[in-house]
């Protein structure tokens, strides 16, 4: 048997729902054999963040140059990223290594408002990670810090997407979660070639949306390792995760994990 390697690097959620323990089970999901570097571990429920735990940046690096150094890692993402010396660190140490199709979710804060990446750490995302981004998933609010902009509009979501691409990242994915729109969950992809296309699925009425960026993300980069083109991972990533917002668990008191093994669950069905 052949597998696909997958390697996420990103803090731990102890609730389960959504950092490396959401792109771990997104991966098994997918026939993907999940690796992880852990950059922090949180304390973390349904309800919040309840303490960060950041690991020392040479056992970041230790773990990432264990994977690499071993496994034919066919995809590479990225999540919680705490600091400016992880950010910098992961950026000088993928580019010893032969060129890895690089998914990043640039985690800031929290569903509850905690952050999770220091404010001071924007600048060398954008400056040292970003330009080899093979595709980057900002949702909103991480796309307005990333770009200045104030983003309510459809071209507001169309011109920061291209500020973003001339950033250097060679694809964009601006996630719809946290617009108004009650009745669409509607996703902009644009890249670098001039390709541009917009995802739309029906809006799920649930607050059990904890990890659904992860989610979404790591169902990119395991379609991505099993040798999907970017236009087509996207498009069934977006798949993966309506599926497992719409099939919602009901763990926790607050907000709820999504359902990571709805997706399998409904191709199944449909058999
Ligand atoms: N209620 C919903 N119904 C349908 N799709 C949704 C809903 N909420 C989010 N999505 C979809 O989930 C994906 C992730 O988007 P979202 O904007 O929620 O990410 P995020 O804010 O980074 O998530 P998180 O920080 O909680 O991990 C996108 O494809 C988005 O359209
Ligand atoms: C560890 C971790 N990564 C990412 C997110 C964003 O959903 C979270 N809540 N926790």
């Amino acid at each position: 048997m052949t597998v696909k390697v997958a390697l996420t690097i990103a803090g731990s959620d102890s609730g389960g729902g959504a950092g490396i323990q959401a792109d771990l089970k997104t991966f098994q999901e997918l026939g993907v054999f999940g690796t992880s570097a852990l950059t922090a571990i949180t304390a973390q429920n349904t309800q919040g963040v309840h303490g960060v735990y950041p690991v020392p940046v040479e056992g970041v690096v230790a773990q990432v140059r264990a994977v690499l150094d071993d496994f034919e890692v066919k995809a590479c993402k990225t999540g919680m990223l705490f600091s400016t010396e992880i950010i910098m660190a992961i950026a000088s140490l993928l580019e010893e290594y032969p060129p890895i199709p690089l998914v990043i979710d640039p985690v800031m804060i929290a569903k509850g408002g905690q952050s999770l990446l220091l404010q001071e750490a924007v600048q060398a995302m954008k400056e040292n990670l970003i330009p080899i981004a093979t595709i980057i998933t900002p949702n909103i609010p991480e796309a307005e810090v990333l770009t200045g902009m104030k983003i309510v509009t459809d071209e507001d979501i169309q011109e920061a997407a291209q500020i973003i691409i001339e950033l250097g990242a060679r694809a964009v994915i601006m996630k719809g979660g946290h617009r108004n729109d009650v009745l669409e969950a509607k996703d902009y992809y644009a890249d670098c070639e001039g390709q541009s296309f917009t995802m739309t699925t029906p809006w799920v009425q649930t607050k059990d949306t904890h990890g659904t960026g992860c989610t979404f993300a790591a169902a990119l980069t395991g379609f991505i390792a099993k040798g999907y083109s970017l236009s087509d991972a996207v498009a069934e990533a977006k798949q993966f995760i309506q599926a497992a917002i719409e099939d919602s668990l009901r763990i926790g008191s607050g907000h709820g994990p999504t359902n990571h093994w709805a997706y399998n669950r409904l191709k199944k069905e449909m058999h």
